[in-house]
């Protein structure tokens, strides 16, 4: 692929689009790599340590200072009380005090650090943890709108990879900035109390030292962004492979997937190989400034010498302290690099948090109180997407204890019904009245814990049988557990696999048959016993017997339960007391089987159609 090898591009996502390959899994929205600092998201990030920072920062700045005097203590001692002192007095005694004192200081030294990485890593998790766990709360709460958007993988990278990116900056990035500072201005100071002319004249590298460790570091930054984004779009579409490896081997794609996932492996490969090549030049600049103003302290220090103004002692301390500038400087162009990429994770993830789920309790709302079951639709108009009405005006009135079915031509609208029930979305225009309720005007969970729905794809979560029906209500004892499958007739399925009951199952229920899904799903909907009943029947087709058992469960389910279902095999809704056939978002007929047979329209013809293929 000739564009695996393009010229290094910050805007990838342009690249991305003219590349019909790459473009089948862009996400343009974690495309953005370079930006201005934003203080505003800075506060709010660093906010995170809110909670923590009196009970540790202070403890974390006693280590800091412990550690950073300790550490200065050593060259002044080592040259000018060692060397110009003892060694020129002839001082014995005073040598082997100061010996002493360094190994001393050497050993607070090693104290202070051990306690400050200590803390700072349990600060360093918290926030981590913090900032996963509301992340995670939050998406929860989002609504399908949302998820409509974006594909799962993006979902998911942002949670992983935007999260543990600012693992770095939280566990020792701040506080080594924070050293850093603190280090570098005692060095100064230190430098121009001995002697100011021999301290000026060093530091005149300081500036060539920030501009090559932040300008350097700048590009070195942009290209690891560059590895990060290439790295999630592999997460990404592995996620979306994984997910759809039946299709994948279905239809044997899977040298085409191969090829387009090598061609993400190889421009991961080069991208790091970038990166890596950028971060080796970044040492030896660093170094031959560094021998640079090592060249002006010898040069100038040795003139100083001769002049008498300076003695070889404090010249031995000066390069002591100057050997221990650099490092600082350095660390502090990466810390404020490793800032700006944790920037842009943080934006990724607050504009995650700040996105509102579109479907929330209003203000004041009430609790649904217990409901007996009458569903109105009345008037709703539905738009997924605005100037595109999905239904036009839909009117159904439902009984308590009724069922309802729901059937017409695939997009007509079945399934936005019964999202709309369970408030999924909210209706463009019209209502959703429960008992005379509005949907909007009562509290969503209380809505929610009285209407059930099995779906179609029936989720099956990895963990025991016996866990995935608790699902349904999560207090609900074993006794009741067995009840209610062998009323949907699943007891006896379930006993016959290995551990009973106990059997783990798979992630997506794939150790399980399509209809033993169905059943279990009839199991979990009857356990949470709810007054509203949404069924969205399965397409795949299963044999007779599995069907008739299906059938039997149905009725055991929907007994005294107002019922909504949509119905792809006819022969489910034979006894349903209201059909209302759609077409196009409009409903088209409705009445009872007998009825709408005997009008000759549109559902006798589906029905007609459908035993004309059996
Ligand atoms: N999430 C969505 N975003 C935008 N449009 C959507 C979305 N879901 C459905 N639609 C559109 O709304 C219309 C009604 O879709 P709906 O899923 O309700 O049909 P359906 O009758 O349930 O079809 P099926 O029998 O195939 O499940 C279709 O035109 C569909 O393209």
């Amino acid at each position: 692929m000739s564009t695996h090898g393009e010229k290094f591009n910050p805007k990838l996502g342009k690249k991305a689009q003219s590349d019909p390959n790459q473009s089948r899994f862009v996400y343009k929205d974690d495309d953005d790599i370079d930006k201005a600092f934003n203080w505003k998201q800075f506060g709010r990030l660093f906010s995170y340590m809110r909670p923590y920072a009196k009970q540790m920062l202070p403890l974390i700045l006693i280590m800091t200072v412990l550690g950073t005097v300790t550490k200065l203590a050593v060259p002044y001692l080592t040259g000018v009380v060692a060397i110009d002192g003892a060694i020129k007095g002839g001082d014995q005694k005073l040598l082997y005090i100061v010996t002493a004192a360094v190994l001393g200081l050497y050993l607070v030294q090693w104290v202070a650090n051990v306690f400050r990485i200590r803390y700072t890593n349990i600060i360093g998790q918290r926030v981590i943890y913090d900032i996963r766990s509301s992340l995670f709360k939050h998406i929860q709460k989002l609504s399908f709108n949302f998820f409509d958007k974006r594909p799962a993988g993006s979902v998911l990278v942002r949670v992983t990879n935007d999260v543990n990116s600012l693992q770095d900056l939280f566990t020792n990035g701040a506080v080594n900035a924070m050293i850093d500072c603190v280090q570098l201005a005692g060095i100064m100071v230190i430098l121009l109390l001995i002697n100011w002319k021999l301290g000026l004249a060093v530091m005149i590298t300081v500036p060539i030292m920030f501009f090559i460790s932040t300008k350097l570091r700048q590009k070195i930054r942009m290209a690891w962004q560059d590895v990060r984004l290439k790295n999630s779009r592999i997460n990404s579409h592995l996620n979306e492979a994984i997910q759809g490896i039946r299709v994948t081997q279905a239809y044997t794609q899977e040298k085409e997937n191969m090829k387009f996932f090598n061609g993400m492996n190889a421009d991961s490969r080069k991208s790091w190989n970038r990166a890596s090549t950028m971060n080796q030049a970044f040492g030896p600049m660093i170094e031959i400034t560094g021998g640079f103003g090592s060249m002006i302290l010898f040069w100038y220090g040795t003139y100083l010498i001769q002049q008498g103004e300076v003695t070889v002692g404090l010249l031995v301390t000066f390069a002591n302290y100057v050997g221990n500038f650099w490092d600082p400087i350095n660390r502090l162009g990466q810390m404020y690099n490793q800032l700006l990429v944790a920037m842009a994770s943080s934006e990724r993830i607050f504009e995650f948090l700040d996105e509102e789920p579109s479907i929330d309790d209003k203000p004041g709302a009430k609790p649904l109180p217990k409901i007996r079951g009458d569903v109105n639709l009345e008037k709703v108009v539905f738009e997924y997407e605005p100037g595109r009405q999905a239904l036009k005006g839909i009117d159904i009135e439902a009984k308590a204890g009724q069922s309802i079915a729901l059937v017409g031509h695939t997009g007509s609208g079945k399934s936005t019904i019964i999202n709309l029930l369970s408030r999924f979305y909210d209706v463009s225009e019209g209502s959703v009245k429960l008992d005379g309720n509005d949907v909007r005007d009562v509290k969503l969970e209380s809505l929610r814990a009285q209407i059930g729905i099995v779906l179609q794809d029936t989720f099956i979560f990895s963990g025991t049988i016996r866990e995935n029906i608790r699902f349904g209500r999560l207090d609900a004892t074993d006794a009741e557990i067995e009840e209610v499958t062998r009323a949907v007739k699943a007891h006896d399925f379930i006993m016959a696999l290995p551990g009973g009951y106990d059997t783990e199952v798979e992630e997506r229920g794939s150790a399980l048959s399509m209809g033993q899904r169905q059943l279990l799903s009839f199991a979990r909907a009857l356990l949470a016993d709810p007054r509203i009943l949404i069924l969205d029947e399965a397409t795949a087709s299963i044999d007779t017997e599995t069907e008739l058992r299906i059938q039997e469960a149905l009725k055991v389910l929907l007994e005294g339960r107002t019922s909504f279902i949509v119905a792809h095999r006819l022969s489910t809704i034979r006894h349903a007391d209201k059909i209302i056939v759609l077409d196009h978002g409009e409903i088209k007929e409705q009445g009872t089987h007998a009825e709408l047979i005997k009008h000759g329209g549109i559902y006798n013809g589906l029905v007609e159609a459908q035993f004309r293929f059996l």
